[in-house]
């Protein structure tokens, strides 16, 4: 830390990113949704930006233990680094201030945590400019720098953490991702086992080829879920929910997957899987009743120590959202 010299008018911006589920099972990569618990508390990570003569970093929070020490390896630090040079680039002056990072999602819990930071700290940033980027500027930047952490750009995270609801990535520099339309009713249970598995290491696990029946899967149920998104025709999107590319390779890491599938099949899931990398795992159900039981077995049974967690939610239609300063 270090004491930067604060005039009374000094601009204060603070960003709010919410947690989100990469991959949704049938879409590596390519599909991710963000999450709001239904009972109103927020889950994810903010980010301000004050006014300041030096640039420093502070955190707290209930992770921020965990994060690596100095400022300098954290990913805040990085986004504001990169923030800078893309403002020089643009031939707009550079931004003088100091930042403070709020974490509260666990690191490595597959609920989009650095995505989360990333988010808040562009949008701030951006925000505190007075807007020099567009949306898919800013994307641009979320990815790479998602990238940077997770060892390959991907923007199942920062997408839907930025634009909220479900959101689909084109492969495009224009539009980067675009918002599908999805199920009011649908409940979205997560689950955080308390234990740490690293993005990157959970990519390493996957087959660099797949064979052409996977393949072949793949693509009929990533377009015949968007079809039925469309359709509003619920119980067949809900069938093409299965993955067909990480799960089996990744499910290894996670104890008591199998059973906690079959947990939520016995409650009327309409569909479960790995959230991310995980180890989170996500159920979603019909009925209010059912998303509770489901997330009562993962409390008792899916969770491995005091960091563990669960929350019924639906999806943040909003994303990113600025939030009062204190
Ligand atoms: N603000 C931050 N939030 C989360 N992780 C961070 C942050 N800054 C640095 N890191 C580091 O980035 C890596 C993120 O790991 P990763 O497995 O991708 O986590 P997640 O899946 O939760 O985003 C970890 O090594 C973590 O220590
Ligand atoms: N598509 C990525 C998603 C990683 O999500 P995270 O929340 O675990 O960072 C992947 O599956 O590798």
């Amino acid at each position: 830390m270090s004491d930067n010299k604060e005039t009374t008018s000094a601009k204060v911006t603070r960003a709010f990113a919410p947690a989100s589920i990469g991959n949704v099972s049938l879409g590596f990569d390519l599909l991710g949704a963000a999450l709001q618990p239904i009972d109103g508390k927020r889950l994810g990570d903010w980010v301000e930006v004050k006014d300041a003569e030096t640039f420093s970093l502070t955190v707290d929070g209930t992770f921020a233990d965990r994060l690596p020490t100095g400022s300098d390896n954290n990913i805040v630090t990085k986004c504001f680094e990169f923030f800078q040079a893309a403002l020089a680039d643009a031939n707009k002056a550079p931004l003088n201030v100091a930042m403070h990072l709020h974490k509260a999602l666990p690191i490595g819990s597959g609920l989009g945590s650095s995505a989360s930071s990333i988010v808040a700290a562009f949008y701030a940033l951006n925000e505190h400019a007075n807007k020099p980027f567009d949306e898919d500027q800013l994307l641009t930047m979320m990815g790479e720098l998602e990238g940077q952490i997770s060892g390959s750009i991907h923007y199942d995270n920062v997408a839907p953490s930025y634009l909220g609801g479900l959101v689909l990535m084109t492969g495009e520099e224009s539009p980067v991702a675009v918002k599908l339309p999805c199920f009011d009713n649908w409940y979205w249970v997560v689950c955080y086992s308390g234990i740490s598995v690293s993005t990157a290491e959970a990519r390493r696990l996957l087959p660099q080829e797949y064979s052409l029946s996977s393949t072949l899967d793949f693509g009929r149920q990533l377009s015949v879920f968007v079809h039925s998104l469309y359709a509003k025709d619920e119980a067949l999107a809900a069938k093409m929910m299965t993955d067909v590319i990480a799960e089996e390779h990744r499910k290894v890491l996670l104890p008591r997957f199998d059973d906690a599938r079959e947990a939520a099949n016995a409650n009327n899931a309409l569909a479960f899987g790995i959230s991310g990398s995980g180890p989170t795992v996500f159920a979603v159900a019909r009925e209010l009743d059912d998303a509770n039981a489901i997330k009562a077995w993962l409390e008792k049974e899916y969770i491995q120590n005091e960091d563990g967690f669960s929350h019924v939610c639906q999806l943040s239609t909003q994303g990113t959202q600025v939030l009062p300063s204190a």
